[in-house]
């Protein structure tokens, strides 16, 4: 095939073949023909027929949606407003192969609201990725910041490649002509749109992104502040990495505390008495492991893509990680159990059942097949409103997606703020701080009579770190988060999902009627 000449001299600053943008009516009326055209494809991507004749995702958020819409109290106007995605951008680019060939590659970002800017949400590089499904990710996004209070609009964004095809020189090739599409289009910016990583995606992705951004905005002085999950030299929190499966057990640690939740789900009230089963062995369940082994949880199954890694004393999830990285595998562990069908981990019996990995993993197909006492929603979307409906029928609890795996925006918002601030956690406070607590111990030392050791003292005096401030941020968060979920759900005698999603849309619904950018309820 031969080669575009403007491809060989400018290998990701060619231009982009095809594009279109498709921009709602919410706020910009003269633009509705582009809004039918992305209602359109998104409702025909949507109602195509699926494999296991189920909903496809962006059905079964909507259908998710309705049920909470229904005890919101919230006008349907406004209700109808919410539902609609906002904004949606599509490109297609060409990325140089070799010297001889090139391939067009796909990419999607989909704004789902903007009440709150930026709009924020990861980007995933997976072959799966389609304008749905970056569609039902982003409407995912807007009602977990608001279940979290975390002030931002939602958004998602993907690429259909598969990560492991490419070279790392490629991948950064990728990264950086689709970041030049959301600069050229106005998706990427620290007060409009600010990406994330997803699956696919990790800091490295995020170090392109924000540089490319750089380029295109060199007088932006908050230009950090357009993506989050950077690494540490490039304006990243501390924390980042391990915040969405942090959240994901401090959310499960307080479910399993609720005495309604022990009574109903006959679940342990302490994590160190949990067997727990994960299903994808990514960011977000490495971290979740990590955190329910360090905290004395028996992590029995980890699935992956290939095969399922089983010990009923509990896996050595550092030694599993370490093993899978080196070989590629679960296979050839000594002391493990290998279970050669990767679908049967979500069938493990256990207490706690984290699906980590894509969406869709439990359907009608093998709801039944469930043998978790609580299903803790790491994942996006892991199950389809069927299975949920299914799993609460046979009494196994569920913890929301949208409520559980919000630890990774939190931390993405505290990342955002310091970009912004342009100032580490605790910098400015540590010493002060420290010295308050010294002339306190002082005090208290000279009444009591009793000196403190060194290492008391070292202990109760030591000032903040940033990634001691972050945790407690996302600890506090997660705590009120579930409470606030957990009221609702037992005000209304109603499951936890709908919960989540009626108190965001509640909240989402203020921000719009109290804004006077849309008609009010009374109209
Ligand atoms: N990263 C974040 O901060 C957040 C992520 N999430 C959600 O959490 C989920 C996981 O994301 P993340 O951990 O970041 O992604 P990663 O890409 O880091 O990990 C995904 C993991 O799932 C595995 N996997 C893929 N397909 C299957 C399968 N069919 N069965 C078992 N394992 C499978 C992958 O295996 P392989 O490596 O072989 O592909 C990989 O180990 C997604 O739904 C994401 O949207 C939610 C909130 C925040
Ligand atoms: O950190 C973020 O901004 C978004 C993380 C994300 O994509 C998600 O919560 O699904």
């Amino acid at each position: 095939m031969p080669i575009p000449r403007l491809l060989r001299n400018q290998p990701w600053h060619s231009v982009p073949l095809g594009y279109h943008s498709l921009t709602s009516n919410r706020l910009r009326g003269s633009l509705r023909s582009s809004v039918r055209l992305g209602r359109r494809l998104s409702t025909a991507a949507t109602n195509s027929a699926t494999e296991d004749h189920e909903p496809q995702f962006l059905e079964s958020v909507g259908m998710f949606f309705d049920r909470a819409a229904k005890v919101s109290n919230v006008h349907p106007k406004t209700l109808a407003h919410i539902r609609a995605v906002d904004c949606v951008l599509s490109v297609s680019f060409p990325i140089e192969i070799d010297e001889n060939s090139y391939r067009i590659v796909h990419g999607y970002r989909a704004q789902h609201s903007r009440h709150r800017l930026p709009a924020k949400g990861g980007i995933r590089f997976s072959p799966e990725v389609d304008l749905h499904e970056v569609e039902a990710l982003a409407s995912l996004m807007t009602y977990k910041c608001a279940v979290v209070n975390v002030p931002f609009g939602g958004a998602k964004g993907g690429v259909m490649i598969d990560p492991r095809e490419w070279t790392p020189a490629q991948l950064e090739r990728i990264t950086r002509r689709y970041t030049m599409e959301l600069c050229q289009k106005g998706f990427i910016g620290p007060g409009i749109d600010v990406p994330a990583p997803d699956v696919g995606t990790s800091a490295r992705e995020m170090s392109w992104i924000m540089d490319t951004y750089r380029q295109f905005n060199h007088t932006d002085v908050n230009a950090a502040g357009c993506v989050t999950g950077k690494p540490i030299s490039q304006g990243g929190v501390r924390g980042r990495t391990e915040a969405t499966g942090l959240g994901v057990y401090y959310g499960i640690r307080e479910f399993i505390s609720y005495p309604e939740v022990q009574e109903k789900y006959k679940v342990p009230g302490k994590v160190s008495d949990l067997t727990v089963v994960i299903q994808g062995f990514g960011n977000v369940g490495y971290w979740a492991a990590k955190f329910f082994e360090s905290n004395g949880a028996k992590v029995i199954g980890i699935g992956e893509r290939d095969c399922t890694a089983y010990c009923s004393e509990g896996l050595d999830v550092e030694r599993l990680f370490n093993h899978r990285n080196e070989t590629g595998s679960f296979r050839g562990l000594a002391g493990i159990q290998v279970i050669d069908d990767p679908q049967t981990v979500l069938e493990l019996e256990c207490d706690v059942l984290i699906p980590a990995a894509l969406e869709r993993q439990i359907g009608l197909k093998n709801a039944h097949r469930v043998r978790a006492k609580l299903v803790g929603e790491a994942a996006n979307g892991p199950m389809t409103p069927g299975a949920h409906d299914a799993l609460l029928a046979r009494n196994v609890g569920v913890i929301p997606d949208l409520l559980l795996n919000a630890g990774g925006v939190c931390v993405s918002y505290f990342e955002w703020l310091k970009n912004l601030s342009h100032v580490r956690f605790g910098r400015i406070n540590k010493k002060w701080d420290e010295r308050g607590k010294t002339q306190l111990l002082d005090l208290v030392e000279q009444n009591a009579g009793r000196q403190l050791t060194d290492s008391e003292r070292r202990q109760l005096i030591h000032g903040a770190e940033e990634h001691e401030l972050v945790y407690s941020g996302l600890e506090d968060t997660m705590i009120d988060a579930c409470e606030e979920t957990r009221a609702t759900a037992n005000e209304l005698s109603i499951d936890y999902r709908t919960a989540a999603l009626s108190n965001a849309i509640r909240k989402i619904a203020t921000v719009y009627e109290g804004s006077g950018a849309l008609f009010s309820s009374g109209n």
